[in-house]
């Protein structure tokens, strides 16, 4: 397949959104302008939605007193949401540059830059909101790799996308915003057999009992809806896809946000997620499954 075919089904036309629900996420992400994304973002022009993982370099960040202190800080929480990108897309497995991958719920496109440079390939990803698909169409542009890296807007519940025509497909934090049954059946029916499928989320801990506060305040921060770990492998089994890792990434997540937490750029949602992490109840989870 060359560059410019279009691998979107004929005469699909992109509907709106498919739900009221739908379009609140929409309006949501058109308005999103935090700082705490943009700065981060600024670093080296790869614009996250998702959060960071690993050791804090503490040489880089420098002392407290330091005057560039925020700007190192800054560049710090920028390198751990990269690194998080860069362990999902080692899941993918073998993928060649002939290959096509789907980011479903693409943010701004980060991650979808990031898969391109290190797979050569073509990355074709879906979000509901208009100004984020004209964000990474803009970013894919400045960078000469429109042609590989396209971002539209469409659900992901129902995707532009061929039949059995992609390697890879994930979910980098995008999944607590639909149905596991109906999206899992989704990407079951665009990737191959062989194909694999990531997903970085948070989940509630079936051993905690039932969602605690803290995850009611995530989901109401974000106006999202965070699934159970047991639902994700539940929803996976009964669409053909099967677990090959499953990490729980929760300690790797901690320092990150307890970083975030000590700078200008908080938002208000820290406490929720560095208490649910230490109580037990809400995990930090990649799960990467085998299309059969
Ligand atoms: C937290 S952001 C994550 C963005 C990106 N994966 C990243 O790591 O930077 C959530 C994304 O999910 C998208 N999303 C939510 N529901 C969706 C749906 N039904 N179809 C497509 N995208 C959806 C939003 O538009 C937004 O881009
Ligand atoms: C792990 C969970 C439950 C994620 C919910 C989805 C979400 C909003 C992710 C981060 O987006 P962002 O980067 O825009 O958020 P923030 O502004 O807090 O950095
Ligand atoms: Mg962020």
């Amino acid at each position: 397949m060359s560059v410019t075919d279009d691998i979107t089904t004929p005469g699909n036309t992109i509907p709106g959104p498919a739900t009221p629900y739908q379009g609140d996420i929409a309006r949501y992400w058109d308005h999103e302008a935090r700082p705490v994304n943009l700065r981060l973002g600024d670093v080296d022009g790869l614009y996250h939605h998702h959060y960071g993982i690993g050791a804090i370099d503490q040489a880089a960040i420098g002392d407290p007193a330091d005057a560039e202190r925020e700007k190192k800080v800054i560049a710090e929480l920028h390198r751990l949401e990269s690194a998080q990108a860069d362990v999902l897309l080692g899941h993918l497995g073998d993928i060649r540059a002939d290959h096509t991958l789907v980011d479903a719920g693409c943010g701004r496109g980060g991650s979808m830059v990031m898969a391109h440079q290190r797979f050569g390939c073509r990355v074709e990803g879906l979000t509901l909101s208009t100004q984020q698909a004209d964000f990474g169409n803009k970013r894919a542009a400045e960078l000469g790799i429109g042609g590989f890296v396209r971002s539209q807007v469409a659900n992901m519940l129902n995707m532009p996308i061929e039949t059995g025509s992609v390697a890879g497909s994930w979910n980098n934090e995008s999944s607590m915003y639909v149905d596991l049954h109906d999206l899992f059946a989704e990407h079951s029916r665009v990737l191959s057999v062989g194909g694999r499928y990531v997903t970085i989320t948070g989940c509630w801990n079936p051993r905690y009992g039932q969602p605690s506060k803290w995850v009611s305040q995530i989901n109401a921060h974000f106006e999202c809806n965070i699934h159970s770990r047991r639902e994700y492998l539940r929803a996976m089994a009964d669409n053909r896809l099967v677990p090959q890792a499953v990490i729980d990434l929760t300690p790797d997540t901690l320092p990150y946000w307890e970083l975030r937490n000590t700078t200008s750029l908080v938002t208000g949602i820290e406490e929720a997620f560095i208490e649910s992490y230490k109580d037990g109840s809400f995990q930090y989870v990649l799960i990467a499954a085998d299309r059969v």
